[in-house]
């Protein structure tokens, strides 16, 4: 008798880069108020789905090694709690290629628990209207959110309320991946004791960042790219000045440390200046390794899937 072979649902979900991150003070909760512009870019992790006996998680990819493959795991949660909202079982096998770097500030953990929310969606025929699925994300984590939604948005409270930006054309941007990771509790602990002390300044209001957007000129955008956490993060790191300063002689218009870094991001005037400013900063032997991303890109989504509901 021939055994049917289940086919597995893969989903594509893109990395974030934070165009303009405020952080506020430290809340009763232990979080953070945010107001923070984030833009999904081209930089990928997939995450595919197949019914199994029980709920596992393989991770495949750069940097696989050092993420959980248990019941810690962003994605082994998503199944947990998208089980429980659909009445049955998680017994699915997760298997995640990584393209987004881990513990990077790029939201490579959020992405891959926004993907298996949109996976078991599919697999399960659930249906899920996408603020259903945008409720259980935020439950995950603060990223999850946006990570569903992608595109360019702002986000206020912890990060998790969105509303969406209108931008015009694409932003070419050069991506710096450092060796190591930095932890995200641990940089917004560095910014309290780097604030008790004193410093450093806040950046201003997003405003300029979201006329910027809507003119797509990557120029007017460049010098108004602004994080609160960029401070921290060299601070735990100081070789991330050297990768800076790197980024922005090779040609790139400016650079960023990514959310909680250690990940610099640089915005380059356009396709070309991506692939010269890449080569360069390659040469130059700040970062592990070096990729080529633009933006703004659709959020967590099926692969192959041409159904405008999960625009
Ligand atoms: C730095 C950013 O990537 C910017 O988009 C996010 O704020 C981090 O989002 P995330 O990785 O999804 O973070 P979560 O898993 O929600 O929180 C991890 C930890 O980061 C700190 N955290 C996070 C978000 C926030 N608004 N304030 C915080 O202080 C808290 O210590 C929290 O316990
Ligand atoms: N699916 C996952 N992919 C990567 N890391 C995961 C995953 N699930 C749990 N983790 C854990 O989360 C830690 C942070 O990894 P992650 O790649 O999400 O960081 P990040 O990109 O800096 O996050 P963010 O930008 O959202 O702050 C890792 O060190 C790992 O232990």
């Amino acid at each position: 008798m021939l055994s049917v072979v289940p086919t597995p649902v893969t989903v594509r979900v893109p990395s974030k880069v934070n165009l303009h991150l405020a952080v506020g003070d430290l809340r009763p909760d232990g979080y953070h108020d945010l107001h923070t512009v984030f833009q999904a870019l081209s930089l990928y992790d997939e995450v595919s789905v197949v019914p199994a006996d029980t709920l596992s998680v393989t991770v495949r990819g750069a940097g696989a090694e050092s993420v959980p493959t248990d019941s810690t795991n962003l994605a082994w949660r998503a199944a947990e709690m998208m089980a429980e909202r659909a009445a049955r079982t998680p017994d699915v096998a997760i298997t995640i290629d990584k393209g987004i770097p881990v513990a990077g500030g790029m939201a490579g953990g959020s992405a891959d628990a926004a993907a298996t929310l949109v996976a078991l969606d599919t697999l399960w025929g659930i249906g899920a209207p996408r603020e259903d699925l945008a409720d259980l994300a935020v439950r995950l984590g603060s990223d999850v959110p946006f990570c569903l939604h992608g595109g360019t948005a702002i986000g206020t409270g912890r990060g998790e309320r969105l509303v969406p930006v209108l931008t015009r054309g694409t932003f070419h941007w050069v991506l710096a991946l450092a060796k190591g990771g930095l932890s995200t509790p641990v940089v917004f602990r560095e910014l309290d004791r780097l604030r008790a002390e004193g410093g450093p300044q806040r950046i201003g209001s997003a405003d300029a960042v979201l006329s910027a957007l809507g003119s797509g000129d990557a120029h007017q955008l460049a010098p108004l790219l602004g994080n609160d956490l960029q401070a921290a993060a060299l601070s735990l790191d100081p070789m991330l000045r050297r990768t800076l300063r790197a980024g922005v002689e090779a040609g790139a218009l400016a650079g960023i440390v990514s959310g909680s870094g250690p990940t610099c991001a640089f915005l380059v005037e356009d396709q070309h200046a991506a692939v010269t400013v890449s080569a360069e900063l390659a040469g130059a032997g700040v970062c592990r390794t070096v990729r080529v991303a633009s933006g703004p890109v659709p959020g967590a989504r099926v692969v192959g899937d041409a159904d405008p509901a999960h625009s």
